[in-house]
């Protein structure tokens, strides 16, 4: 199984990273604009394998887009992330253009990969690859964007904190959209150890658990001066060995929606599972009445910022 990645910047190469130490794919080809970066990144994390005892087949090439043919999965990292102070939105202008077209340069040569879209503002970006695919005559279940993995990966995280448990034992999901305000974590469904956490914690430590997993890629940014990479290139590794292990994992992801959740032309955050040929169903959930006017509130801003490319 090929997976191409473009983009080796930091969540590129740590998504190569965690595919190849996995062995999810037997090989990996890593692409970038820049000059001898991805061919750098690459040989470096080829001269791990024997340390870290696996076999996949490492390369980076400089735009050359004949490298990647006939990819099972694209995985599209490539653009600029946000600083302090920014949000994902602001970064529209310029990534709208490099994803536009490395989508168009990679699937012409992979017409059957499944498309994993990274760059932020990531709903509108899934939104953008969508458009492209179906004038390209791919289904729409072939594109997948990926947000919500990582976002319910913190909102496990911050459970975990106020619970003093372990991660692995809770369960929760994030759905709507992958921005400060749009997401929704769904505190009312997340359990531990299938025993509801409201049970646990009080509403105002699941509000304040909430609050902090919406903002959770701001803190980083602010912290780190750039976004975050280790718990990104983790969730892409889970939604890669999702399709490629076909896992039929329910993993909430920005899919293209036609009237489920009552959206209609938008790609946004919903439980779907995912296997070989992409994702497979959305997952409907029966929200309250609270989280169906969250869900609302996050397409309007999610269609607003569509409306901008
Ligand atoms: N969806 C998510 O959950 C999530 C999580 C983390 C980061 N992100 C987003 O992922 C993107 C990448 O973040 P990063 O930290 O890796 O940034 P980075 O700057 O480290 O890497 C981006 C790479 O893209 C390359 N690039 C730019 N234009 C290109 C083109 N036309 N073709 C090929 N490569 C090109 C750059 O040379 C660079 O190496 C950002 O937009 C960020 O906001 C999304
Ligand atoms: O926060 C960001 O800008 C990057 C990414 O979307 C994240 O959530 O880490």
């Amino acid at each position: 199984m090929k997976v191409t990645i473009i983009g080796a910047g930091a969540v590129g190469a740590t998504a190569a990273d965690n595919i190849a130490r996995k062995e999810i794919a037997s090989e990996v080809v890593i692409l970038d604009i820049k000059e001898g970066f991805a061919e750098g990144k690459a040989m470096d994390l080829a001269q791990t394998a024997s340390i870290e005892g696996f076999d996949t087949k490492i390369t980076g090439v400089t735009n050359d887009y004949s490298k990647t043919a006939k990819s099972d999965v694209i995985v599209v990292t490539s653009g600029i992330p946000r600083k302090p102070g920014m949000t994902r939105e602001e970064l529209i202008g310029t990534n709208a253009k490099i994803v536009g077209g490395v989508v168009k340069s990679a699937l012409e040569v992979s017409p059957k990969a499944v498309i994993v879209i990274v760059s932020n503002p990531m709903d509108t970006m899934t939104y953008l690859t969508y458009k492209i695919a179906a004038e390209m005559g791919i289904s729409k279940r072939k594109v997948i964007g990926m947000g919500g993995a990582l976002d319910s990966a913190r909102f496990r995280y911050r459970l975990g904190e106020a619970l003093g448990v372990a991660q692995s034992d809770l369960h929760g999901m994030v759905i709507g959209g992958h921005g400060d305000t749009t997401m929704i974590p769904l505190t009312r469904l997340a359990t531990w150890n299938s025993i509801p956490v409201s049970r646990f914690l009080s509403a105002e430590a699941l509000k304040e658990v909430s609050d902090k997993t919406m903002v959770g890629g701001a803190t980083l940014t602010g912290l780190l001066g750039t976004s975050a990479w280790y718990a990104p290139g983790a969730a892409i590794g889970q939604v890669v060995e999702s399709i490629l292990r076909d896992e039929k994992k329910i993993i909430p992801s920005c899919v293209y929606l036609n009237g489920e959740y009552g959206q209609k032309d938008i790609c946004l955050g919903v439980p779907v599972v995912i296997g070989r040929n992409g994702w497979e169903k959305i997952v409907t959930l029966r929200l309250s009445n609270e989280e169906k006017a969250a869900f609302e509130k996050s397409a309007d801003a999610v269609r607003a910022m569509n409306a901008a490319l």
